[in-house]
């Protein structure tokens, strides 16, 4: 099975070339220049060219705070892109699995968002996702949209990285602790991604269809993330660095954050059977393999 995926260097396409051979599936990755979600008519004949069993939309404009004064962009790319792709597939005659997010829901809920809640993004950002959430279902209706969150891995820019990067040079670190959310693994969503893309090719049973919560077991603040992920480098031997555990008034960003973005990953684990490690294991996966690859 040839999966093609959008989006050739970022965290989840580089995650699911990295499984292609364990999983014996074929993972092809497609990027700019050939394929361009800002030029929708790069779309169709690059996704074509390629052949695909399943396409894996996993590109998009995903800089938060540069979104809110590139609006046009952010839009052109995520919400119109994404659509493209998405009539792409149709077009092809193969489904599409579609990445979105926790910043689609503006954090008011108490408990973990399920996939019916209402979305009421606050940012650009998350509105530009939500609008091609939207794009997605209408152009094709063999879809599955994953709302991931809070990705982190040795590739690409996130969070882990900024810590790490961050700790180098400080003993302390100023951490939000009031933002809750499930902190996720590009690699444990690129599995469960090909699992999900294996069954959705053989299986046309509508249930397979629609929105899906994929997000690591349990929950956390960005303070907590910051001190688990300082924990696990200490134990690889970087010098110990503490949180300081601050409010989001202590820490103005252009883009307003959910302050709970937790999401349910009970409909995936009913339909799919796909249920996510615990966030803070695959946190010390990744923390492990990046200093490894550093020679930390
Ligand atoms: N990162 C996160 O924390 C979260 C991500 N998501 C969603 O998951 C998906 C995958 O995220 P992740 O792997 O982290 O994303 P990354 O930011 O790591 O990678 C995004 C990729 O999209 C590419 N891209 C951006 N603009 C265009 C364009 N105009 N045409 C073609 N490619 C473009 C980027 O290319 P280039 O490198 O050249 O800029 C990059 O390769 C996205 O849909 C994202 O919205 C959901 C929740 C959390
Ligand atoms: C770097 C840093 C951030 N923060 C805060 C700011 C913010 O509220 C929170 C996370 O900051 P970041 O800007 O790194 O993460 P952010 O860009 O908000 O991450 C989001 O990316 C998009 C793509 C998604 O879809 C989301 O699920 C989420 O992962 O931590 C600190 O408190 N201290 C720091 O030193």
């Amino acid at each position: 099975m040839r999966i093609v995926v959008t989006g050739r260097e970022g965290q989840v396409a580089q995650s699911l070339a990295a499984l292609a051979f364990e999983h014996d599936v074929e993972v092809v990755l497609c990027g700019r220049p050939e394929l361009d979600l800002a030029d929708a008519r790069s779309i169709y004949p690059a996704l074509a060219a390629l052949k695909p069993d399943a396409i894996v939309s996993a590109a998009a404009y995903t800089a938060v705070d540069k979104a809110e004064s590139e609006r046009e962009l952010a839009f052109s790319v995520n919400a119109v892109g994404a659509g493209a792709v998405a009539a792409a597939g149709k077009q092809i005659g193969v489904p599409v699995l579609h990445l979105s997010t926790d910043y689609v829901f503006d954090g008011s809920k108490s408990g973990a968002y399920v996939e019916t809640d209402r979305t009421g993004p606050r940012s650009v950002y998350g509105a530009s996702k939500l609008e091609g959430e939207k794009r997605v279902t209408a152009e094709i209706s063999d879809h599955a949209i994953f709302r991931t969150a809070w990705v982190y891995s040795a590739y690409g820019h996130n969070f882990l990285k900024t810590m790490l990067r961050l700790g180098e040079t400080r003993d302390t670190v100023s951490v939000v602790a009031d933002q809750w959310g499930c902190p996720t693994s590009a690699e444990d969503i690129a599995a469960a991604i090909i699992v999900a893309s294996k069954r959705i090719v053989s299986d046309s049973d509508p249930r397979l269809r629609g929105i899906f919560h994929l997000t690591g077991s349990g929950e956390a603040s960005w303070a907590d993330f910051a001190e688990h992920i300082f924990a696990c480098a200490g134990r690889f031997g970087r010098h110990p660095v503490a949180v300081n555990r601050i409010t989001t008034a202590d820490y103005p960003t252009p883009a307003k954050r959910p302050a709970n973005s937790r999401l349910s990953g009970r409909k995936l684990e009913e339909i799919y059977g796909i249920t996510l490690p615990h966030w803070q294991a695959s946190t010390e996966k990744a923390v492990r393999a990046l200093l490894a690859s550093q020679g930390s």
